[in-house]
């Protein structure tokens, strides 16, 4: 596995103002990106992946978010660039694909002449040269009909077609880095499979590294190098992806994989994990952010304020008693050696 860093996440956090406070969404996050890697990104819904995502894009509303700490892209830091500085980079050095290219796309504006205006900000080249790419990456993303495409609207095309152009769009200027935000959730099973192995083959040929947030654990099995698992902020296990399903230590992690479709061949019912995520104001950021889903497992069990130490080559998990769960089939979820009572 090349280890050649292409963004270093410094110390980063993400806070959003609710009522005249920031609270952090994405809190003191550490955190490196190699090239030609696909670092997934998961949690349930509200641990703060979109929020990261949208601070490596720069993409805040920067009236009522606070970006804080290094975001290290090719020896500068995106966090200290003005916002013409970073829409150089953004399009171009940095590609992004998100969840609804329906919105993501401009619904006026035909799809060749979309593509052709990241080419006309980011690139010199001439009106034949710039309608030749334009072309070319519509073939790439396997679009059959490049030129009936190049005239059409957005919403002339099928949800996976939209996909394959924002896609087209996120290569156009051969990124070294690419942010993927859901990037196959509205689309139907079949097509998600085409859409993953596109990226797949695009980045065998570009190198480039892939952060790919997503909820979904068969997409990270299928796609992902390296799993970082998130909960209320914080990432509270990262490992390959071969460590990750076969090897998980974060109580956490155990109980997302257990809720996984799948993941309890034999068993009538899929895990439950106990509550939900925190709000921003409620998370409790002196201690164990994840003690309240599992409130069977005594405070005491608890550290204060656990640390991400890492416990294996590349294996990190933020639990000062992950050898102490054990996972228990028929319903019975995550218990704890000598806890009487647990279920
Ligand atoms: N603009 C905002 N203002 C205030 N709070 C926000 C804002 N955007 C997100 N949040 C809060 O920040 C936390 C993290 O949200 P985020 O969208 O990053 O989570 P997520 O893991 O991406 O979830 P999802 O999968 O649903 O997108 C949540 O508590 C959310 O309610």
């Amino acid at each position: 596995m090349n280890t050649e860093p292409v963004l270093q996440i410094k110390d980063l956090s993400v806070s959003f103002r609710i009522r005249d406070e920031y609270y952090p969404a994405v809190d003191q996050l550490d955190l490196t990106i190699n090239k030609n890697e696909v670092l997934a990104i998961v949690g349930e819904s509200g641990c703060g992946k979109s929020a990261l995502a949208l601070s490596l894009t720069r993409l805040h509303d920067v009236k009522n978010t606070r970006i804080d700490g290094g975001l290290i892209f090719k020896g500068q830091d995106l966090n200290k660039l003005s916002p013409g500085q970073m829409n150089k980079i953004r399009g171009s050095e940095i590609g992004m694909i998100f969840q609804d290219p329906l919105t993501a796309l401009n619904p006026l504006m035909t799809i060749g002449r979309q593509i052709e205006e990241n080419l006309d900000y980011h690139t010199t080249l001439s009106k034949k040269e710039k309608t030749n790419r334009i072309y070319e990456l519509l073939e790439h993303v396997n679009i059959t009909n490049p030129q009936r495409v190049y005239n059409q609207y957005p919403h002339e095309l099928s949800g996976g077609m939209r996909q394959r152009v924002m896609i087209a769009i996120a290569i156009a200027c051969r990124p070294s880095l690419i942010i993927a935000d859901e990037p196959t959730t509205a689309l139907d099973v079949t097509i998600q499979s085409q859409i993953l192995d596109l990226l797949k083959q695009l980045q065998a040929e570009t190198e480039a590294g892939i952060v790919l947030i997503t909820h979904d654990l068969g997409v990270v099995a299928e796609m992902a190098d390296r799993v970082v698992v998130m909960y209320a902020g914080e990432i509270v296990e990262v490992a390959t992806v071969m460590d990750l399903f076969n090897n998980p230590l974060h109580p956490y992690t155990r109980s997302l994989l257990a809720s996984m479709p799948g993941a309890n061949a034999g068993q009538d019912q899929l895990h439950v994990i106990h509550g939900r995520v925190p709000s921003l104001q409620n998370i409790p950021r002196g201690s164990c952010r994840f003690s309240e889903r599992i409130p069977w497992i005594p405070q005491t069990a608890h550290a204060q304020n656990p640390q991400l130490d890492e416990v294996g080559p590349g294996h990190w998990v933020r639990c000062s008693c992950y050898q102490h769960f054990h996972f228990e089939d028929e319903g019975k979820g995550l218990v704890m050696d000598g806890i009487a009572g647990a279920k």
